[in-house]
């Protein structure tokens, strides 16, 4: 079934306990846990590579592939049963992209399993304001220079050449003994 499109307009006028939606990012894959759940030799590094990444996309947003996945959550029915409160979500619900709020407890896989009953539909990101294009923490404080987004495309970059190069700089050493 095609997926419904709001606008974020739209979606900031539900923030009442009767009527309450919330935007978290679809799909966010933070990598270093992500490559710590499938690490091996030498993988520490990359690990280390990795959380230099994710910092990066917190601070100054998704990677330029990721645009397109927040997900809008009715969350009315689940307000009284939410284990961390009604509070975080009603506040959640006021306009904003709720991503590192969201990630910031670590969510289980149950949670994300039950999140997929109050999903109902995607942000049109052409309705996003400048900032909350972002993963944005609520108190705005953070820069929109051009050297945040040259950080942001430049990341991934350093990071792969930092893995590579300590796999080069093992596998010499260890041809050395
Ligand atoms: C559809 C959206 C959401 C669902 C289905 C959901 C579900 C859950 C569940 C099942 C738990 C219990 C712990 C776990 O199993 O992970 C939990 C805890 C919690 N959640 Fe959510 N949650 C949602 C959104 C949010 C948002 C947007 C925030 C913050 C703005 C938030 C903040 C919290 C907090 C603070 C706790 C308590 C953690 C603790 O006590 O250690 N949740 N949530």
């Amino acid at each position: 079934m095609e997926e419904k499109v709001l606008s974020f307009e739209e979606v900031s006028k539900h923030n009442t306990t009767g009527d309450c939606w919330v935007v978290i990012h679809g799909k966010v894959i933070f990598f270093s846990l992500f490559l710590l759940k499938y690490s091996w030799r030498n993988m520490s590094f990359v690990f280390l590579g990795s959380k230099l990444l994710d910092f990066t996309r917190i601070r100054y947003g998704p990677c330029p592939w990721e645009q397109g996945w927040r997900r809008v959550y009715d969350v009315t029915r689940f307000l009284d049963e939410h284990p961390g409160g009604d509070e975080v979500l009603l506040n959640a619900s006021s306009g904003m992209d709720a991503t590192v709020e969201f990630e910031d407890v670590s969510h289980t896989d149950y949670a994300r399993e039950l999140m997929k009953d109050f999903l109902i539909g995607k942000i049109d990101e052409n309705t996003l304001p400048n900032m909350q294009k972002k993963f944005t923490r609520h108190d705005a404080s953070l820069s929109n220079d051009s050297s945040s987004h040259l950080l942001l495309y430049t990341a991934p970059l350093f990071v792969l050449a930092f893995a590579f190069l300590l796999r080069y700089y093992n596998y010499n050493n260890n041809n050395n003994y």
